[in-house]
């Protein structure tokens, strides 16, 4: 495939900074937009960084007009659950109306291909497992109902102005770059992982098990843990199928297992080579009993092959990151 030039929304970031390196190493040009209000510039392997909040039209405008981009991805979003449930006007701000501000600017420039990344979230208290994209969508929480209207106003722009887009919900992304050149940061951090790995080091106090008395196998939460290094590749595949003229649509990506806390716990101990410290809390509002992924579609459709579904390599790459960055 030849060369593009991509813009990429939020690539200072977790995920953002793992598919500025897929691209790169693909051997496409990168600018990557970011205010770096959770980003950080060293997670950059390359590219062009331009600091800046992605809503602003003007910038949008000179941006679109000295740039042509082949494709736009856009990972730049608030994504703390609970805050959007205290905070709702802030996740509708960030995520809806903002991502709306963007798309408009596209349209009116030209500017086609568009990638979205969405959530798990948009389901809410799954009415079955594995889920697949056609189960209902009925958000337990603004931040899931801030991506699915972007969804909703990506549908509504595709019919009206032929807006080709794709909306990739993730189940649980972690792991990390394999060589460590990159990995989680999120401050605060809320994801199990990175908490697990974080209280083995003594960076963090002991993990707090949220709720043990959930109907699964060992009572606690099931999930599907998805390396970010297969999200960059679905990524890209998705806006290959665009440009090749694909219809628009969404795609869920996880590996279609689900491990429990516990699971994760006991194998981020076996990673690290030290037990996780664990204290045994109440059930956290609003978690599911499971999340797990019905992927088929992006396999069928976008030729996707996730490359890590063995829970320990993903938590082995989270762990090498973890060490190399404190
Ligand atoms: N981490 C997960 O498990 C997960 C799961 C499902 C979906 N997602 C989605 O994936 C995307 C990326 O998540 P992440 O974990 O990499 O988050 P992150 O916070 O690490 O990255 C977000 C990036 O966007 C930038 N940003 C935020 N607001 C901006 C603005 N107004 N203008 C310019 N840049 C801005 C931040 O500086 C940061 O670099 C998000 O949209 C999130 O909702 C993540
Ligand atoms: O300190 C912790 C943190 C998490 N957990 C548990 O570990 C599991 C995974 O929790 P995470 O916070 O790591 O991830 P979530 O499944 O809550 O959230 C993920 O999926 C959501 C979709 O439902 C959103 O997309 C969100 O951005 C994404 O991180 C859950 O059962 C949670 O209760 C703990 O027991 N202790």
């Amino acid at each position: 495939m030849s060369s593009n030039q991509f813009l990429v929304i939020g690539g200072a970031g977790y995920i953002g900074s793992h598919m500025v390196k897929h691209l790169i190493e693909h051997g496409h040009q990168v600018v990557v937009l970011d205010d770096l209000s959770s980003g950080h510039a060293d997670a950059l392997l390359g590219g062009e960084l331009l600091v800046h909040d992605f809503a602003d039209r003007p910038f949008l405008d000179a941006l679109f007009t000295k740039h042509h981009f082949d494709g736009v991805f856009h990972f730049a979003s608030q994504i703390l659950v609970g805050e959007s449930v205290n905070n709702p006007a802030k996740y509708y701000r960030a995520n809806t109306f903002a991502t709306l501000v963007l798309l408009e600017a596209m349209r009116d420039h030209g500017v086609q291909n568009f990638v979205f990344s969405s959530t798990a979230a948009v389901y809410g208290e799954p009415a079955y497992v594995p889920i697949d994209e056609a189960h209902p969508k009925i958000p337990l929480n603004p931040y899931g109902a801030s991506k699915y209207m972007v969804e909703q106003i990506l549908s509504d722009f595709d019919r009206a102005h032929g807006t080709k887009y794709v909306a990739l919900r993730y189940f649980n992304a972690a792991g990390a770059d394999p060589q460590a050149r990159m990995g989680e940061r999120h401050e605060p951090e809320t994801h199990l992982i990175p908490l697990a790995l974080q209280a083995v080091t003594g960076r963090r106090p002991a993990l707090k098990v949220f709720g043990t008395d959930y109907d699964t196998p060992d009572g606690t939460c099931l999930r599907d843990y998805i390396h970010v290094d297969d999200l960059s590749s679905a990524h890209l595949l998705a806006m290959q199928y665009l440009q090749a003229g694909g219809a628009s649509r969404a795609f869920n990506l996880g590996n279609g297992a689900g491990y429990s806390v516990q699971q994760v716990i006991d194998v981020a101990g076996k990673v690290a080579g030290k037990p996780v410290p664990v204290e045994y809390a109440p059930r956290r509002a609003g978690d599911p009993a499971r999340l797990i992924a019905d992927a088929t579609q992006a396999k069928a459709v976008l030729g996707w092959e996730p490359q890590y579904d063995d829970l320990e390599a993903i938590i082995g790459h989270a762990w090498a990151w973890e060490q190399k960055s404190h």
